[in-house]
């Protein structure tokens, strides 16, 4: 478990981190989302001990970074995927990481066979591609075995196969009782990976909670319909109360209403359906909706809105 509290960051008079308190629970993915400049390096580096808090703390199992006792057999990072020597095989890379630990020497080729660069565990690390250097990343904060795993980034710039590889490794470690804090942009990928989820805007919690809860409170579901009978359907359900919006193409989206009451007006009034579809917001939609004032630097469109 991660646990923040009040932690706050100064650099100068830029507040980077601002009396932010959250917990990342085990067992499960927890996304860490905002803007740009939100704060979420900064967050992870004070997490890893790299930053020091100005003010607040942030425990990793009850105990600062500087007092585990074991710290890389408690948290594993992968921050920076390219951080490795480029003349140095993945394996040696590894050794040295490992021997620079004090970690066993026997690590090196389980983490290597379980990010599957076993094949490639010869090859020089810098002639990897970005998918093979993030696995090589990953393998390096798993040598520890660690209980809490932070990745920052991690699916920056990598193809749809090395995305949905790093999505189902992720919730792997999950479900193997671990801590996983992963920040992302990519917040489709992020609603597919994370069941919970931390947002942050200029340092501060914007929201923390269950992805479907976050998503489910940040937007409005609507129902979508198409039936050959739209205008009398549309009377029925307005003089129900609820809102009904006509689309160009004839269908009708329905606000305030589950799918079964809309299903429940048509059949009581004789109406033929074509499609009933609950349509659900996006994280997109929600993370816009959350974040819209939090944003650093915004386009003067945005703003405007
Ligand atoms: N070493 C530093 N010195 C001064 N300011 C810093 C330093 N590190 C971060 N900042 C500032 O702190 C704020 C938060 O930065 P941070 O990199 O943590 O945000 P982020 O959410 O990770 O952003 P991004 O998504 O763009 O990576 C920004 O305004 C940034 O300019």
């Amino acid at each position: 478990m991660i646990e923040a509290i009040g932690l706050t960051k100064r650099y100068g008079s830029t507040v980077a981190v601002d009396n932010l308190s959250f917990t990342v629970r085990s067992g499960r993915v927890t996304g860490f989302l905002g803007p740009n400049g939100a704060g979420k390096s900064t967050t992870m580096r004070m997490i890893l001990g790299l930053d020091r808090p100005t003010a607040g703390s942030v425990l990793i199992d009850g105990k600062p970074y500087q007092e585990l006792r074991h710290p890389l057999r408690t948290v594993g990072a992968l921050l920076d995927a390219k951080w490795v020597h480029p003349n140095r095989s993945a394996r040696n890379h590894l050794r040295w990481m490992a021997a620079a630990s004090g970690l066993p020497a026997g690590r090196v080729d389980e983490v290597l066979d379980q990010v599957g660069l076993t094949s490639v565990a010869n090859k020089r690390a810098g002639g990897f591609s970005l998918g093979m250097s993030q696995r090589l990343g990953i393998a390096g904060a798993l040598l520890g075995d660690p209980k809490v795993l932070l990745f920052d980034e991690p699916v920056n710039g990598l193809d749809p196969e090395g995305i949905l590889w790093i999505r189902r490794f992720m919730q792997d470690l999950a479900k193997q009782g671990r801590t996983v804090l992963v920040s992302s942009h990519l917040l489709s990928e992020m609603a597919l990976t994370a069941e919970d989820l931390v947002v942050i805007g200029r340092g501060r919690l914007i929201s923390q909670g269950s992805t479907a809860d976050l998503i489910g409170g940040a937007t409005q579901n609507t129902v979508l319909v198409r039936t050959p009978q739209a205008q009398h359907l549309g009377n029925a359900l307005a003089h129900k109360g609820f809102q009904v919006e006509s689309k160009p193409d004839g269908s009708l989206v329905v606000s305030g209403a589950s799918s079964d009451q809309v299903g429940d007006v048509a059949a009581s009034c004789g109406v033929v359906l074509h499609e009933l579809s609950p349509q659900r917001g996006s994280l997109e939609e929600a993370f816009m909706q959350l974040t819209g004032d939090s944003v650093e630097y915004q386009s003067s469109e945005v703003a405007a809105r």
